[in-house]
């Protein structure tokens, strides 16, 4: 039988998934599983040897009852309030400590002391935690493991963002029923459509005054361009919020108890708001049925769908990603958390119905993916997404995709081929942690004294399995450092470590100069790094002034054909190579924008000399000849060239290609990228014209602008250098009523004139011999 119509729909996401084989009989999830028949099996290819992928009743048992999630949201929203509950509702925690509380104890996932000094998250830290329940259709008990990772919301840490959802398999987009979709939540949410990842929506903060989730749901809708419906209503408003009402499963939820640890479930609806539960609830069922086949068909023949119906199609909806489903609630005054995290285990997918795939790497770079399949005794393939450096040593969260990862095991880096005993083994807590045996497919854990990178792939060694990179983007601003006192080879050590752990945060030399860049995300970013290696290395460094991060590239492709010679007694250099260099564009999942490609046929280079010519490439792209910024969105493509068999060597093709480059890139017509930033600005409605004005000033481009309830908000495209000073202007020119964030979006060309500008600053800052 066919998948797609044992499911009454056409299969999109995760069929390929779904077409693994799986016990049908454990339905014991509130949903009525979508679960394969055996004869589903019958469309994948024949193997020879028995399939190690085949899910077993018992890989299934443990997988219905995981979840991995993230929070995520714009800055300030109350992730780590909200966190900060889950732990202690699902008894992780003995007692709930404030951000920036009086307790002087902080929020438990925010480990980094200079995270509770700030009051912002900086890493995201992994925590696991139970949670028991009822399932209501069932009215069994049911325990969920649940994963949870807690992002940072400042745009500086958008990386930490990223690798969340890259492990992840769904996702609560936290909102503030005041200020809604906010800057921050727009790329977040570009961010969780990149890696498929199925979301519930959660507009917290309930009680504040000017709470309003009606018009957050329809931002949701328009804003995010996500079909979405309040599952719930709030039984009272801002001071008086005290519980909400399930619209599925037709009850009311209330909170008692010491901050709110008791949950109490009523059948009756209050009288006073039944007239607005069946109206939310048939405005579910509607937006259901644009996106549901079921709901569709049965809104037609005009039948109300039942409670499970109802429960079903949110949840087919959500993982399809065409739905989110939205919750209410207020974390500071601990009300309707636990019904979120319900949500959780009822709507967001286990780890078998995440579609997750890997590149053989044996295989060429177009081969088709290879599907991984979370089975216990399927060869083990793991992503190493973020290394820390703690107080026990090198700290490296893995994601176990599928096999199972044991203590002692010999585990193989994909990238490095080289290979670890795994000493120690345990599962996170923030910054706590708990020694453990094994960890299955799913599941997340971390792994002491591994020397690898974040972003590598472990396998058994008998797979070539790797996991596709995560997206990085371009780094926005530089700034020079300057070592205080004595040179240390701790100075060295910071970066290495930091840029490991961070591939945002990038450190070059400045050859001319001497002086040692670092670039990053934002000033917020660099910033951290700067005190991090005070605190944690005690380097300490003068930073110069904050620059933006200017690039160049090529706008055409351009030929070259270099002799690198050199006779001067002893023995000479030799090597030729031709080729071109053109324009590239990046890379839409990794980022990655620069590429050698070597084309040689027959042995007029021999291949020992390759390597040569690519590092030769990346020591031209370091400095850009227009501005002295570094070259990116270039390809390199070697074609032919020649060699002495005494006087070539690794050098001489390394100079060579640095020649080759240097002399194709002028007629490559050059020119110098600056970053684009979204911005955003909200501020009184009376001063629209002064806003907008401000940023015309700043050659600024409005994309979108709105006025409700007295409030304006507009999102604009500035330059990154036109951007400096304007917050102090902003808030001058606002009474300090504006607010404004800005996000990176792109680099592009820079006005001829900023270029002329550019390109003679660079020319007189090269000592003359240079030029
Ligand atoms: N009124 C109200 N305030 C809240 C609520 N939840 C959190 N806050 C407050 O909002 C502020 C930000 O909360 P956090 O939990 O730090 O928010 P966050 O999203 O984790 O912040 P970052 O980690 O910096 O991105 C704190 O002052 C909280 O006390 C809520 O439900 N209602």
């Amino acid at each position: 039988m066919l998948l797609s119509r044992w499911l009454g729909r056409p299969c999109s996401y995760r069929s390929s998934r779904l077409a693994t084989v799986f016990s049908s009989t454990l339905s014991n999830r509130w949903a009525s599983t979508a679960t394969a028949l055996k004869e589903d099996v019958a469309e994948e290819p024949a193997a020879s040897e028995p399939p190690k992928h085949v899910l077993t009743e018992q890989d299934m048992k443990r997988l219905n009852f995981q979840r991995n999630i993230g929070v995520s949201a714009h800055i300030d929203s109350g992730k780590t309030t909200l966190t900060e509950r889950i732990l202690f509702y699902t008894g992780r925690i003995g007692d709930i400590h404030e951000v920036r509380g009086r307790d002087n104890v902080g929020a438990k996932m925010d480990s980094m002391d200079l995270e509770r000094e700030k009051g912002i998250t900086i890493q995201s830290a992994a925590t696991f935690c139970d949670w028991e329940t009822t399932n209501p259709f069932s009215k069994e008990k049911e325990k969920y493991a649940i994963n949870i990772i807690d992002t940072p919301g400042h745009v500086d840490f958008t990386i930490e963002v990223e690798r969340a959802l890259r492990v992840l398999d769904g996702a609560i987009l936290v909102l503030c029923a005041v200020a809604g979709v906010q800057s921050q939540t727009t790329t977040v949410d570009r961010q969780m459509r990149r890696y498929n990842v199925p979301r519930i929506s959660f507009i917290n903060k309930m009680d504040r005054p000017g709470a309003n989730p009606w018009r957050i749901v329809n931002q949701i809708r328009t804003k995010l361009r996500m079909p979405a419906a309040a599952v719930q209503i709030p039984i009272g408003v801002e001071d008086e919020f005290k519980g909400v009402v399930d619209l599925v499963n037709w009850r009311s939820i209330y909170n008692d108890g010491y901050k709110g640890i008791e949950v109490i479930v009523k059948d009756e609806i209050p009288p006073d708001l039944l007239d607005l539960a069946k109206e939310k609830r048939v405005e579910l069922i509607e937006q259901l049925a644009e996106v549901d086949e079921e709901i569709g068909d049965l809104l037609l023949i005009d039948e109300e769908p039942t409670n499970q119906q109802l429960n079903d199609a949110i949840r087919r909806a959500t993982l399809g990603l065409k739905f989110s489903p939205v919750f209410l609630g207020s974390a500071i005054k601990n009300t309707a958390v636990q019904p979120l995290l319900d949500g959780v285990c009822a709507y967001l997918p286990n780890p078998s119905e995440a579609e997750i795939v890997a590149h053989d790497t044996t295989k060429p770079v177009s081969a088709p993916p290879v599907p991984l399949y979370p089975a216990a005794n399927a060869p083990l393939v793991g992503l190493a997404f973020k290394l820390e450096e703690g107080r026990f040593g090198q700290l490296t969260y893995m994601r176990v995709y599928q096999g199972t990862l044991k203590k002692a095991n010999v585990i193989f880096n994909a990238r490095t081929d080289k290979k670890v005993k795994v000493p120690r083994l345990v599962r996170m807590h923030s910054n706590e942690m708990e020694d453990i045996e094994s960890i299955g497919p799913g599941e997340i854990c971390a792994i002491f004294g591994v020397e690898c990178s974040s972003g590598d792939t472990f396998t058994d060694g008998s797979t070539s399995f790797s996991m596709t990179s995560m997206f990085v983007p371009e780094p926005v601003i530089s700034l020079a450092l300057k070592l205080n006192g004595k040179e240390t080879p701790n100075f060295a050590r910071a970066l290495n470590r930091f840029k490991k752990e961070d591939p945002t945060f990038r450190v070059h030399l400045d050859q001319e100069s001497k002086e040692t860049i670092i670039s990053g995300m934002g000033e917020l970013h660099l910033e951290i790094y700067v005190e991090r290696m005070r605190r944690e290395y005690n380097v300490d460094c003068t930073t110069g002034k904050p620059q933006v991060a200017f690039r160049e590239t090529v706008t055409k492709r351009s030929p070259f054909n270099f002799t690198h010679k050199k006779q001067t007694g002893g023995s000479g250099q030799f090597a030729r190579v031709i080729g071109y260099i053109e324009p590239m564009e990046p890379d839409p999942e990794t980022g990655v924008d620069v590429e050698f490609v070597n084309q040689v046929m027959g042995g007029n280079i021999p291949s020992n000399f390759i390597p040569g010519v690519e590092r030769g490439f990346h020591v031209a792209l370091e400095k850009g000849t227009l501005s002295g910024n570094p070259i990116s969105g270039v390809r390199m493509v070697l074609q032919d060239g020649a060699f002495h068999a005494v006087d070539s060597s690794e050098l001489a093709f390394r100079l060579a290609t640095v020649g080759a480059f240097r002399e194709a890139y002028h007629p490559a017509k050059p020119v110098v990228l600056e970053p684009i930033m979204n911005v955003e600005v909200v501020s009184p409605a009376e001063f629209q014209s002064t806003v907008i004005g401000g940023i015309n000033t700043r050659r600024g481009t409005i994309v979108d602008s709105e006025i409700r309830d007295d409030e304006f908000s507009c999102s604009a495209e500035v330059a990154l250098n036109d951007m400096f000073g304007y917050s102090n202007q902003l808030r001058g020119s606002t009474q300090g009523k504006g607010e404004f964030s800005m996000e990176y979006k792109n680099h592009m060309p820079v006005i001829p004139p900023l270029q002329k500008q550019l390109e003679e600053e660079y020319k007189k800052s090269i000592p003359a011999a240079k030029k």
